[in-house]
């Protein structure tokens, strides 16, 4: 048998940190060696030798808490949201002082999601509209998902890419939100609604048909494989990787 990997989870008590927790310990190549939630001290990561940390926390804290591992080069695997460039910039002056410490930033650690951004980048250039749906459970943080602005980044690219210009829209009277949010030209649109876990909906029109890539997260163990991936690959990729799909063959 190969090494064992010593993983700590950040968040451990939360809905996706505690079923992480769940998956490490099920993973044969790997043990937990630390579950730190709010009001733990980071110091507990380091004494419990841990080489590679999950982070699921909240994006007010997520920054702090790669600015402490990155210090002790630790490897992080990090799905916590809330990650702007500028946000993407502060980790890669983490990581310039650390350069043989690696962090992977997922916005989506489903596979099926990472398909469904894969697919809509594809179908982009072939539809003049394109609107986006996300709907999640009423007690997420942030709105719009990390997984829909993401998607309306490379779908808006794709279409800057294509010559695609403004997307047809009429509307001249508009009470506040009602055509969502704006996000690289694509109209990004959020539900919270209890029973729902996470889900999103990728809508193109063009002239007398429409395409519609939906993905559904139905239990938060649809994200443990991916996790897994990251924590097995990190070691190798020093730096900052932004989205699993680096690590994922097509
Ligand atoms: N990338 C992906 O595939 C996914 C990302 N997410 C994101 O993960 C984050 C967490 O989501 P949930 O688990 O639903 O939230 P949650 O609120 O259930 O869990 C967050 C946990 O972090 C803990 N926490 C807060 N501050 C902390 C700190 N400084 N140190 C350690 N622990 C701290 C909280 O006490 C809580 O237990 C959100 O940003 C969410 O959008 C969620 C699902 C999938
Ligand atoms: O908060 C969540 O639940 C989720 N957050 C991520 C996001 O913002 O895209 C991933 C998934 O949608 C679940």
């Amino acid at each position: 048998m190969g090494e064992t990997l010593k993983v700590g989870v950040l968040g451990a008590k939360g809905r996706v940190g505690s079923t992480i927790c769940d998956g490490v310990e099920a993973a044969e190549d790997m043990e937990l060696v630390a579950r730190i939630d709010d009001g733990d001290s980071l110091e507990n990561l380091v004494s419990a030798g841990a080489e590679i940390v999950v982070d699921f926390t909240h994006p007010d804290v997520v920054l702090e808490n790669l600015e402490f591992l990155v210090g002790h080069d630790i490897h992080a695997v990090v799905g916590t949201t809330g990650f702007t460039e500028e946000r993407l910039e502060k980790v890669r002056g983490f990581l310039s002082k650390h350069p043989g410490t690696g962090v992977l930033v997922a916005p989506n650690f489903a596979i099926g999601a990472i398909l469904m951004m894969r697919f809509a980048q594809q179908a982009a250039k072939y539809y003049p509209s394109t609107e986006i749906i996300e709907l999640h459970h009423p007690r997420k943080a942030d709105a719009p998902s990390g997984t829909a602005r993401l998607t309306a980044e490379l779908v808006g690219q794709a279409r800057k890419d294509a010559g695609l210009g403004e997307q047809p829209d009429a509307t001249s009277t508009e009470l506040d939100g009602a055509r969502g949010a704006e996000i690289e030209g694509v109209p990004v649109h959020s539900i919270r609604l209890t029973g729902l876990v996470a889900h999103q909906e990728v809508l193109f029109g063009t002239e007398g048909e429409t395409l519609t890539i939906r993905h559904d997260s139905m239990d938060r163990t649809s994200f443990v494989p991916g996790v897994l991936l990251g924590v097995r690959s990190i070691k190798a990729h020093p730096g900052l990787t932004v989205g699993l799909d680096n690590f994922m063959e097509f």
